[in-house]
């Protein structure tokens, strides 16, 4: 409720959580000399760069080091025994993740925007009340309002869990210590990079996952290879499992599944997806919508059911990525200007960061078929391009779906080394709507990863 005592502040744009879209939308009307509010309440800089993409990258460039020293005798190196110090590690990290933060408050600071350190909670529509950090609070109106609150790791609901002290992506960042043993619930982005990257530092890890096949929405003949590779460096895998119960005993956490077995361990990551950070919030207020998960309804231009008023990023029900984010930040500028720039139709790219890394984009060999397109599929062996050698780095299979009858590219999964950075050239062509053959025939550097596209597109499977 706005008091009767109450100032209101009348801004032009009120970002609301000073994620990927947010911040940069703010940064961005500020320059232009709008009245800006950002209110962020403790992450300067948001998700990605304070828990999760920036520190956790860090760490699998670490993890992947680790992986290379214990076979540098290969490379005609004798490195000695690899011992990790988690002192160090978290240094690492930590010096990553402060050199970004340092970095975003300051352009934060150069544009010119008014950023608000509080907690933020509709009282109206377009109006919010802000629990100030530092004591106090404040009552701001924008004339545009965006919603960037994103989302926190889901903890589910599992007898004994919580009482387990189970870790999240964040707190786990956090261990004083490797554990030996270490027990991770989910099997998709999170669950797959830490899994590898705690085995590299020298953990037993178990990986439990309710689906029977890792990643299910993604081709099997491509996540075989993927399990394969991971159960090489020394994650066990378990699908089609239910966890029944967690009860921490005196030498770890047991933990229980359905089927009768149980295991034990150090500890145990839940990293079974994300909650909106949508509750408290004061929707009803603002006149905003959720969803049955509690993410906020928007349209294709990303606005909510309340008149000036967006949401973006994680907490709107986009893809999870941060170059979603940022997309959305281009949408909303766009559609506040009064532009009908949508959503629909995005071409979304994405990778795992495990080792080798998968970078996805398109659509899948199965989705391709399930338009009923005359499918062509192509499949190279990384070890047959010649830089994999150099890097003595072999491991992976790139895959192609294109069509046949127009040679359009529908998508690529590549899974190798660098595979990321190859990714976006391959992407590049399908914004330019480039057939097949301009990657076929042309003329790319070599040694590198890249030059592989020349012959993943002639390495058809019939
Ligand atoms: C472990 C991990 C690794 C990941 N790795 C990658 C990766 O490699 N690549 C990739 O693209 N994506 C990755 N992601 C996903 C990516 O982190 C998210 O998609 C992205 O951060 C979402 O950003 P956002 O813009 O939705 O908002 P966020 O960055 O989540 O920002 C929301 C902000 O709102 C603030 N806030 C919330 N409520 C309030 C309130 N009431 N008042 C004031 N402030 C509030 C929060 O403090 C936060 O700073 C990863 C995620 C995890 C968990
Ligand atoms: N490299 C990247 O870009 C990157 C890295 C990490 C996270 N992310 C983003 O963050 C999001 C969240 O990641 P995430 O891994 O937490 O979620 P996710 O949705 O990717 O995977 C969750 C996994 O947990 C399993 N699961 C859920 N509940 C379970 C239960 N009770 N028992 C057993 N298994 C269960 C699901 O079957 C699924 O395989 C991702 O969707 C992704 O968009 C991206």
């Amino acid at each position: 409720m706005i008091g009767s005592e109450d100032v209101v502040e009348d801004v032009d744009l009120l970002v609301v959580g000073g994620g990927k879209a947010g911040k940069t939308l703010a940064m961005d009307t500020a320059r232009a000399g709008r009245r800006v509010v950002m209110v962020e309440r403790g992450m300067i800089g948001g998700t990605c760069i304070n828990v999760a993409c920036i520190p956790t990258k860090a760490l699998v460039t670490s993890a992947r080091l680790a992986r290379r020293v214990a076979t540098a005798e290969s490379l005609g190196l004798n490195l000695g025994k690899l011992e990790v110090d988690l002192r160090l590690l978290r240094s690492h990290k930590e010096g990553v993740v402060s050199e970004m933060v340092d970095l975003n408050h300051r352009q934060f600071l150069d544009s010119g925007m008014d950023l608000v350190l509080g907690e933020a909670r509709f009282v109206a529509e377009r109006t919010v009340e802000i629990r100030l950090n530092e004591g106090g609070r404040r009552v701001v109106r924008g004339g545009d309002v965006v919603i960037n609150t994103g989302t926190v790791p889901h903890v589910p609901a599992v007898p004994g869990l919580a009482e387990a002290g189970v870790l999240s992506s964040e707190t786990i960042q956090q261990l004083d210590r490797i554990p030996e043993r270490l027990v991770v619930l989910g099997g998709g982005y999170v669950g797959l990079e830490f899994a590898q990257m705690f085995a590299a530092f020298g953990s037993r890890v178990t990986v439990l996952d309710r689906n029977l096949t890792l990643l299910p929405q993604e081709d099997p003949d491509i996540t075989e290879v993927l399990a394969e590779y991971l159960r090489e460096d020394g994650v066990e895998m378990l699908g089609g499992v239910s966890v029944k119960e967690v009860v921490r005993e005196t030498d770890g956490v047991r933990v229980f599944l359905e089927d009768g077995r149980s295991l034990v361990a150090d500890d145990i990551l839940a990293a079974t997806g994300r909650d909106p950070v949508t509750a408290g919030l004061g929707l009803d207020a603002a006149g905003v919508r959720t969803d049955e998960r509690g993410f906020i309804r928007v349209d294709d231009r990303l606005a909510t059911d309340a008149p000036h008023t967006w949401a973006v990023g994680d907490v709107a029900g986009s893809p999870q990525f941060t170059h979603v984010s940022l997309d959305d930040y281009r949408v909303v500028k766009e559609n506040i200007a009064g532009g009908t720039r949508s959503t629909a139709d995005r071409l979304v790219p994405w990778n795992l960061f495990t080792d080798p890394e998968l970078a996805r984009v398109g659509l899948t060999e199965a989705q391709a078929r399930a338009t009923g397109r005359n499918v062509r599929v192509a499949r190279l062996p990384v070890k047959a391009i010649p830089r994999s050698r150099t890097l003595r780095d072999t491991r992976g299979v790139w895959k192609a779906v294109v069509d046949r009858d127009t040679d359009e590219i529908l998508g690529v999964a590549l899974l190798g080394p660098e595979s990321s950075e190859v990714l976006t050239v391959v992407q590049t062509a399908m914004w330019a709507g480039l057939p097949f053959t301009a990657l076929r025939d042309g003329l790319i550097a070599h040694p590198t990863m890249a030059e592989g596209l020349n012959a993943l597109f002639t390495a058809w499977t019939d």
